[in-house]
């Protein structure tokens, strides 16, 4: 299995790193924004990332998979086949037809639902998934990511009794990306004080 480290280099020289003054979800701005949307185009890639985050959740009790949509639908849905683990899917939006669903797939009341994100900032878009899914009466008590930028989504999700566990921190995953000269010091300074800065669930935050 590949390190962490290199597929943090794989990631950035697939692009999925993009610098600048970037507008991210909801017109916020950011310096470095993460698109992990791209390696559906990277089968090698694909499969890195969901066996890390499927090491992440062998020490978690949970009977199913979910992934928040739509970038991590796939990630979680090649950790359902490679560990035999059933998962689920939310719908963006409620079925207008037929099933009249919210979610796809097959469940039981009270099974442990573990929760797959790509990126988590706020951690909004995960609380949305997990409480639909708490509403279908199932139990998410964890959620493995790809990268918690450090931003305040944890202690929400804390708080709203959900742990999180990242494969990268944006701090260890800019660390990683300057120890081999992929971005230079002074982007990894605009990142750290971006992160201080900018710090959802808090009142002095500018984000
Ligand atoms: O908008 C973002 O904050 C964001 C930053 C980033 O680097 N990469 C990224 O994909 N996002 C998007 O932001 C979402 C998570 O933001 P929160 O809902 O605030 O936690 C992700 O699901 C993405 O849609």
């Amino acid at each position: 299995m590949s390190t962490l480290k290199d597929l943090a280099v794989r990631l950035f020289d697939a692009g999925a790193v993009q610098l600048g003054d970037i507008e991210a979800m909801d017109g916020r701005w950011t310096p470095v924004y993460f698109d992990f949307r791209i390696i559906v185009s990277h089968p090698e890639i694909m499969m890195a990332v969901a066996v890390h985050l499927q090491n992440l959740a062998t020490e978690i009790n949970h009977d199913i998979l979910c992934g928040v949509p739509y970038a991590a639908l796939p990630l979680a849905a090649v950790m359902s086949v490679n560990t035999s683990t059933p998962m689920i899917m939310k719908r963006k939006e409620t079925k207008q037809y037929a099933t009249k669903k919210i979610i796809e797939g097959v469940y039981t009341k009270n099974q442990n639902c573990l929760v797959v994100e790509d990126v988590v900032t706020s951690g909004g878009s995960l609380l949305e998934t997990v409480s639909t899914l708490r509403h279908e009466s199932l139990t998410v008590t964890h959620a493995v990511v790809v990268l918690d930028r450090e931003q305040g989504g944890a202690s929400v999700l804390k708080a709203n009794g959900v742990e999180l566990r990242p494969l990268f921190t944006l701090r260890n995953l800019t660390q990683i990306l300057r120890d081999v000269d992929r971005i230079s010091d002074e982007t990894v300074d605009v990142i750290a004080e971006h992160i201080k800065v900018c710090q959802f669930g808090k009142k002095d935050n500018f984000c």
